[in-house]
């Protein structure tokens, strides 16, 4: 029996850098959790030990916050990009790398209705989020959105599935659809406004979500990810992880109360989850663009 070494890379997992831009008494915040990946010649420190080819991951982080100073940070695909290419241009063994970023969100607060100069608060769980992979000299950027919950209070039904002896689901023309978006797409190409793109997909597939007459998630989940395509020729390819926040309504028949659509239980487990992938059908190749998660 021969053992050999498979796929592998290795990097710092979730640094968190937060910056402040403070060029005036307006200051601008950016607060991000960056993982590196890098990958290439590493069979020697897993066959023998020897870390000659070995970048530390201390080193990976530490490059993250020299970069974060040494020129804006700017747009986390940029960020990503530079990041990956450094990694790949500077170490010789070091064929691959790939940077995924997650950047969270800051509000400013509002005093007297003002927003204020350095104060802010969080804007809640929505993450914009990209992995860039670079391999030689080629570049895939996969960038998205996690986090961001929906809901709409009708506009949903979800009937004619099949039952069988162990189905107790009823039919229903009218509930309520809550998910909380898991959205990655693949941009094909680098010359990319990556902020105003990232502003257009969301308000794309949220337009969408609100005003799709939705007979299952799964219809939903397509058309997002259609209108997404449709819209934006920058994109390849849309994955979409939808989990399906159930509400069931309650029955309140024992306290002499009819429904109507009006009292529901939120059920926070299980749910269901619905994930699926739009594409285009002339796409370029992916690469490895979605490889090693
Ligand atoms: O939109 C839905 N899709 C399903 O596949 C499903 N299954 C289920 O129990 N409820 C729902 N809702």
């Amino acid at each position: 029996m021969a053992i050999t070494l498979g796929p592998n890379q290795y990097g710092k997992a979730e640094v968190r850098l937060v910056t402040v831009r403070r060029d005036g008494p307006v200051h601008h915040v950016k607060d991000l959790t960056v993982s590196t990946s890098l990958r290439g010649e590493l069979a020697a420190t897993h066959l023998t030990g020897d870390n000659a080819g070995v970048l530390a991951t201390d080193t990976q982080k530490n490059t993250v916050y020299a970069f974060a100073k040494e020129a804006p940070v700017g747009e986390i695909e940029d960020f990503g990009l530079r990041l990956a290419r450094h990694f790949t241009g500077t170490q010789e063994n070091i064929t691959g790398a790939r940077i995924k970023i997650d950047e969270h969100g800051w509000d400013r607060i509002a005093v007297g209705g003002a927003p204020h100069d350095h104060a802010f608060s969080r804007s809640g769980d929505e993450r914009r989020t990209t992995a860039v992979t670079v391999q030689g000299d080629r570049a895939w950027v996969v960038s998205g959105i996690d986090g961001l919950t929906l809901l709409k209070s009708t506009g949903s039904e979800f009937h004619g599935f099949p039952r069988d002896r162990y189905t107790t689901l009823a039919e229903t023309s009218d509930r309520i659809l809550a998910t909380a978006v898991t959205a990655k797409w693949r941009y094909q190409g680098e010359d990319i406004d990556w902020a105003a793109s990232h502003t257009e997909i969301r308000r794309v597939m949220l337009e969408t979500f609100a005003t799709k007459h939705s007979l299952s998630l799964q219809q939903t989940l397509y058309a997002m990810g259609e209108a997404v395509l449709e819209k934006r020729p920058e994109v390849a390819e849309v994955r979409l992880s939808l989990p399906n926040k159930h509400h069931f309504l309650v029955d309140l028949s024992p306290f002499g109360l009819k429904n109507d659509n009006e009292v529901f239980y939120a059920a926070d487990r299980p749910y269901g989850l619905i994930e699926g992938t739009i594409l285009r059908d002339d796409a370029e190749d992916p690469g490895p663009a979605w490889d090693i998660h």
